[in-house]
């Protein structure tokens, strides 16, 4: 199957060389062809540039893209979204009052999913969850990290994972797998984490790895939650089984998680929503790439993550939606890169490097995903004619995406 688009209005994220990840002052720069053509064959980018170059391919289908943008698809690189119900009446809860740790000590949050999903059968959560894919694929994202934490027992860890990957093999997206069973304490083991850490590394880990279920390894390193004590310790026991970290660290508290994922060699770090100096410096030089998750904060009314003085430093930064039910149940990275721009004072450039190569890092996938190449994956955005790609992040709550083409496939 060929798929030709012409008279694209403009061609955005064009990288013949491909380039990993962006940062610094580089997040500015957005390179990109006008009145541009793009050629796709079966899953792969074959041929763009501009229209008076334009060869007459032949093509089993011609879209004319006349007053549109076609850019790369999104790349979500943090994600829970697969999970079982919903939890609706904390979100009530909280207009009435109740913080969100507040809610979590009176057994709700992370633990109240937990008994959900814990209920649920792998059929049931996997038909829940499919109908969260489709949709995110209809948003434009065609790269997708997941992961599991909302099991918090061996059975039902092992039950998320074996969705991820049924997920992996009938979707065209490209899917990652992390294993987060450290993402709370069960309450049976709240007066003896230690067994609870045991039974992630003794019973957990060799499992996942033994069905070869998961990529990255996660903790949530938080007061509350998993200490950094904690966290080194799974990290450490993670990474015996070739699993690479992944960490949520400074949701609420700067108390030396960034400085841990970066020892550790972490892909990222999660969250940053509190940021000191040190964790600035302490990612300078480092393979790690800072990951904010703007819908999160919209939807706890917490801090934005600093974007302006990571970037300035010089740093890379991705961004990602975060998909759970308890903190962002939503999937939609247009919210993401508008809402990066309205409130984390991003540029529509830094915020779209952001959500597509820098995601596509995030998630260790940059090699074949998130940006137009020659010879990465055929993962296009065809937008509705709009003026230019700033209107993206401007008609915020918009959906500008006419197509979205996944693996060579044009998604219905
Ligand atoms: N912070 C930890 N985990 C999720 C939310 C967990 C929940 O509330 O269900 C997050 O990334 O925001
Ligand atoms: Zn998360």
């Amino acid at each position: 199957m060929s798929i030709l688009i012409t008279n694209i209005k403009n061609l955005i994220q064009v990288r013949d060389q491909n380039v990993l990840k962006v940062f610094g002052k580089d997040m500015q720069q957005l390179p990109s062809i006008k009145n541009a053509f793009l050629l796709i064959k079966n899953d792969k980018i074959v041929d763009y540039g501009s229209m008076d170059n334009f060869k007459d391919y032949a093509a089993d289908k011609i879209i004319d893209a006349t007053g549109k943008i076609v850019l790369p698809t999104w790349c979500d690189s943090h994600t829970h979204i697969v999970y079982a119900g919903n939890r609706e009446q904390e979100f009530v809860d909280r207009i009435n009052g109740l913080s969100y740790t507040e809610i979590a000590s009176r057994g709700g949050g992370i633990l109240n999913s937990a008994k959900t999903l814990q209920n649920t059968t792998e059929e049931d959560l996997y038909k829940q969850s499919i109908e969260r894919i489709k949709n995110v694929m209809r948003l434009g994202t065609g790269a997708l990290e997941i992961k599991s934490g909302y099991g918090l027992s061996v059975e039902s860890e092992l039950k998320i994972l074996r969705v991820i990957k049924r997920i992996k093999s009938e979707f065209p997206l490209e899917v990652k797998a992390t294993f987060l069973g450290a993402h709370a304490f069960p309450e049976a083991y709240l007066n003896n984490k230690k067994a609870y850490i045991d039974l992630i590394i003794n019973e957990m880990l060799p499992k996942v790895a033994n069905e070869n279920l998961a990529d990255f390894i996660d903790v949530f390193c938080e007061e509350g939650y998993f200490s950094i004590e904690n966290t080194e310790t799974i990290l450490s026991a993670g990474k015996e089984y070739g699993l690479t970290p992944k960490i949520h660290v400074n949701q609420f508290n700067a108390f030396g998680g960034v400085a841990l994922g970066v020892k550790h060699n972490a892909l990222s770090v999660d969250h940053l929503e509190e940021l000191n100096q040190e964790d600035i410096d302490v990612l300078k030089d480092s393979k790690t790439i800072p990951v904010a998750l703007p819908s999160c904060s919209f939807f706890l009314s917490i801090p934005y993550t600093p974007a302006r003085k990571i970037i300035d430093a010089g740093l890379p930064l991705a961004l990602a939606t975060d998909y759970n039910p308890g903190s962002t149940p939503s999937g939609n990275m247009n919210f993401v890169v508008s809402t990066a721009c309205i409130k984390m004072k991003m540029t529509p450039e830094e915020a779209i490097n952001a959500a597509t190569i820098n995601g596509a890092y995030a998630m260790g996938v940059s090699e074949e995903y998130g940006s137009i190449t020659k010879g990465k994956k055929a993962n296009i955005i065809i937008t509705k004619q709009i003026p230019s790609y700033n209107y993206l992040p401007y008609s915020f709550g918009e959906n500008n995406i006419d197509t979205v083409i996944i693996n060579g496939e044009i998604i219905e």
